[in-house]
């Protein structure tokens, strides 16, 4: 099987073999993920990830000897392609941090409460998802032919690409805030209170679904056989989650890269004004469960610092980055890791300088100390989701699952442990591509859950466990970080 991860930043095509108990898996191809700026708008290279999807195919089948059995695509969520009535993408997708769609979502909130969009969707109120970035659309606004276009989600679109098909997977239409979280389908009522055309959603499918085989096209150009394209879990998170190597289910998780979404999987959401206010989205899993989590900026931080500094003539690796926070003095400066203030790209180290400065606080100036400041901030926000999350399930969760790229930062890791007081269990790295291949395994009957899925992994990708450190030392400074995000809140 191959699986095609696209995350925000870089890509990769994988290959997995499944013995019946163990899953072994090899990178056959990466490459960066950059976004164009064009016209003063922000967009992906839709046109260059797929010659690098083809890339993928050709290496897996050189590296295989044969054309793997199945190919599945995950990638972020809430960015989507336009489809006009003969087929054709109607130019590039754009970027989620492309600010476009804040004015249309103050718009729609003059048309549906934020209270009543969020009992309807469960999602966060976010001006990235779907619902707002499509009533931005000039196509929609302004175009006769509106009513004959059609919505795919970033993995749908290379599936379409792939195998001719139009469907929207489950797990990625879930990140949209346009989906019923109760009945897992589009919600008619929102959609027509906002007056977005019905005909631009295609159907629902759940995970693992098949697709149709590659077409013609892409067999004669590539020099493979039809493999069937199969929709794992469209959603990187989603297919992330999946590959939690748990053995009880009360944990917390934390999906660490761009991002870090840090939630809970419940069999039904969670609705309530309370978990509105604290921003918690109900986003879709593998098996239908639902993953409540939230986004966090994650190491986005770190990565916008790091283009900074490069376009200062500073070359920094992220290991290199991270042991000079290793060594950096003792940090006592935070930002909150949540606020919107950091979503947009632009110079990182001056927005998280003047975030302190504005906040009364000691303004780190090297490097290093910005560095101990976002990782220190970041483990400081998973606290603080983790209580919240306690909170709204009236249950204590006993450790912590990260798992993705972000975990090869190992003093994150640790500073998660020690500020939770939690057993954090890390493992595996490529996690979203290994629950897309185990999602591709169950497609085939190969495995029939995600407690099989989990066992799977634990036995491939041993995790590694950090134990909390220095716990009352921690547990002060949390509440010095406490009281600074109060006095935000108070200032506005
Ligand atoms: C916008 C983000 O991509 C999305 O909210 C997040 O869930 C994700 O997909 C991270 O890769």
């Amino acid at each position: 099987m191959m699986a095609v991860d696209f995350g925000a930043s870089s890509g990769r095509a994988v290959t997995g073999h499944f013995d019946g108990e163990r899953l072994s898996i090899q990178e056959v191809h990466r490459f960066d993920n950059e976004p164009v700026q064009l016209g003063g708008r922000l967009h992906w290279d839709f046109l260059r990830l797929f010659h690098e999807l083809k890339q993928g195919i050709v290496k897996a089948k050189q590296q295989l000897g044969r054309t793997p059995a199945s190919i599945a695509v995950d990638t972020w969520g809430v960015d989507y392609g336009l489809i006009d009535p003969k087929g054709r993408l109607l130019g590039n997708p754009y970027h989620y941090r492309d600010l476009r769609s804040e004015s249309a979502m103050r718009e729609a909130l003059q048309l549906i409460s934020e209270a009543d969009l969020y009992a309807k969707t469960g999602i966060q109120s976010s001006s990235i998802n779907t619902v707002y970035q499509l009533l931005a659309e000039e196509h929609l606004r302004f175009d006769q032919n509106a009513s004959n276009l059609r919505m795919l989600f970033m993995p749908d679109l290379f599936h379409y690409y792939l195998s001719g098909v139009m469907a929207s997977e489950y797990t990625i239409a879930s990140t949209s805030g346009l989906l019923d979280p109760v009945n897992r389908e589009w919600n008619i009522d929102v959609i027509d209170t906002l007056s977005l055309p019905q005909s631009l959603f295609n159907p629902i499918i759940m995970p693992g679904t098949r697709l149709g085989g590659l077409t013609p096209d892409i067999c004669s150009e590539l020099s493979v056989d039809a493999m069937p394209v199969i929709a794992a879990s469209g959603h990187d998170t989603a297919a992330a989650v999946a590959s939690i190597p748990a053995t009880s289910s009360r944990y917390a998780f934390i999906s660490s890269g761009t991002w870090s979404l840090m939630g809970i999987e419940l069999d039904e959401p969670i609705l309530t004004e309370r978990s509105r206010q604290l921003l918690f989205s109900n986003e879709g899993g593998a098996e239908g469960e639902i993953r409540m989590l939230k986004n966090i900026m994650g190491l986005w931080l770190l990565q916008e610092c790091r283009r900074t500094w490069a376009v200062e003539g500073a070359q920094l690796g992220y290991a290199e980055l991270t042991e000079m926070a290793e060594h950096a003095p003792r940090n006592s400066s935070y930002v909150d890791a949540g606020d919107a203030v950091f979503l947009p790209p632009g110079n990182m180290p001056q927005r998280i300088q003047e975030y302190c400065r504005s906040s009364g606080q000691t303004v780190p100036q090297s490097r290093p100390e910005i560095v101990r400041c976002i990782l220190e901030s970041l483990a400081f926000k998973y606290r603080q989701t983790l209580s919240e999350i306690e909170e709204l399930t009236g249950e204590r969760l006993e450790h912590i699952h990260m798992v993705g790229g972000g975990i090869q930062n190992r003093l994150l890791c640790q500073l998660t442990a020690n500020v939770t007081g939690r057993t954090v269990i890390a493992g595996p790295v490529e996690a979203t591509s290994i629950g897309n291949l185990m999602i591709q395994a169950k497609a085939h009957g190969e495995v029939h859950n995600l407690a099989e899925i989990r066992e799977v992994v634990r036995q491939s990708f041993p995790p590694e466990t950090y134990l909390p450190q220095n716990a009352d030392e921690w547990e002060e400074r949390y509440q010095r970080y406490n009281q600074l995000l109060v006095l935000q809140k108070m200032k506005g």
